[in-house]
């Protein structure tokens, strides 16, 4: 499921967030999108999962520009794991998974079997099958991640959109949830901050900054000491490391 952007320019209140912003994603590809604080990641992210719309530029899933499709048509084919999710009402997790088999139903058509297998599934997956009874509000903050995570497998999407995935993940989930959405073999950008997970799991690396890409390509390629002096303004040596022969970032204090 191949997702295209091109001369994607996003303002919110006047104020331009995300500038000219041109990049694809081919079918089956693991990309990441890096970036400083407040340089454009969420809000680009929010334009391709239709909570903003650009006010110049097209984005594209297989050649179709999304703004034409209905929103049921763009989320059979896009799953999203957003930052903060919170829920107004308290839910039970296993409804909150079954939330991601929303798209594949009419308004009224019951859950069927084949749902709740889906939803069982997707939690045993992300290891928080236990998990499936209680209230969503009442879990820790990357018990709730891995929840989303859980969601949007359940969606069955050959795209997966994600913003800071694992930002609440100690190292261990961090790894099995990269590892375990990788070996999906679907098409996937993610916002990532942690550069050497990025290095690991990523196939390319988008960098943003200031709204604008300024660097893109394959992580060898983009994660060199420059990239993180002048985009990130920190000092860092960076190595191939023996076992992964994937750049490993050392950062000076
Ligand atoms: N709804 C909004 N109203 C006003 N400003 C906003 C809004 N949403 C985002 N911004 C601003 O746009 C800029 C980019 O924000 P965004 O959340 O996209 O950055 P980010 O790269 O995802 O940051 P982080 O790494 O901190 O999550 C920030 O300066 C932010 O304050």
């Amino acid at each position: 499921m191949e997702l295209k952007l091109t001369g994607v320019t996003c303002k919110i209140q006047d104020i331009t967030i995300v500038q000219d912003v041109s990049l694809e994603v081919k079918d089956g590809e693991f990309v990441g999108l890096i970036g400083p604080n407040g340089s454009g990641k969420t809000t680009l992210l929010k334009n391709i999962y239709r909570v903003y719309s650009p006010c110049q530029g097209v984005i594209s899933m297989m050649g179709e520009d999304i703004s034409r499709q209905s929103f049921k048509k763009t989320f059979r084919n896009m799953s999203v794991v957003a930052q903060e999710i919170t829920h107004d009402f308290d839910f039970i997790v296993r409804e909150v998974v079954m939330m991601g088999r929303t798209p594949h139903k009419s308004i009224l058509e019951q859950d069927t079997e084949e749902d709740e297998r889906i939803v069982r599934e997707s939690l045993a997956e992300v290891g928080i099958l236990e998990l499936m009874d209680r209230h969503y509000a009442t879990l820790s903050g990357g018990e709730k991640q891995r929840v989303q995570v859980a969601r949007a497998l359940a969606q069955k999407a050959q795209l997966l959109i994600m913003d800071e995935p694992t930002n609440h993940l100690d190292i261990a989930y961090k790894i099995q949830i990269m590892k375990m959405v990788k070996d999906l073999g679907i098409t996937v950008l993610t916002t990532l901050h942690d550069l050497n997970i990025a290095a690991l799991y990523c196939d390319r690396i988008y960098v943003l900054s200031e709204g604008r890409i300024v660097g893109q390509g394959t992580p060898e390629a983009v994660l060199c000491p420059e990239m993180l002096a002048k985009v990130f303004g920190v000092a860092a040596e960076v190595s191939v490391h023996p076992m992964t022969k994937k750049p490993n970032i050392t950062f000076l204090p």
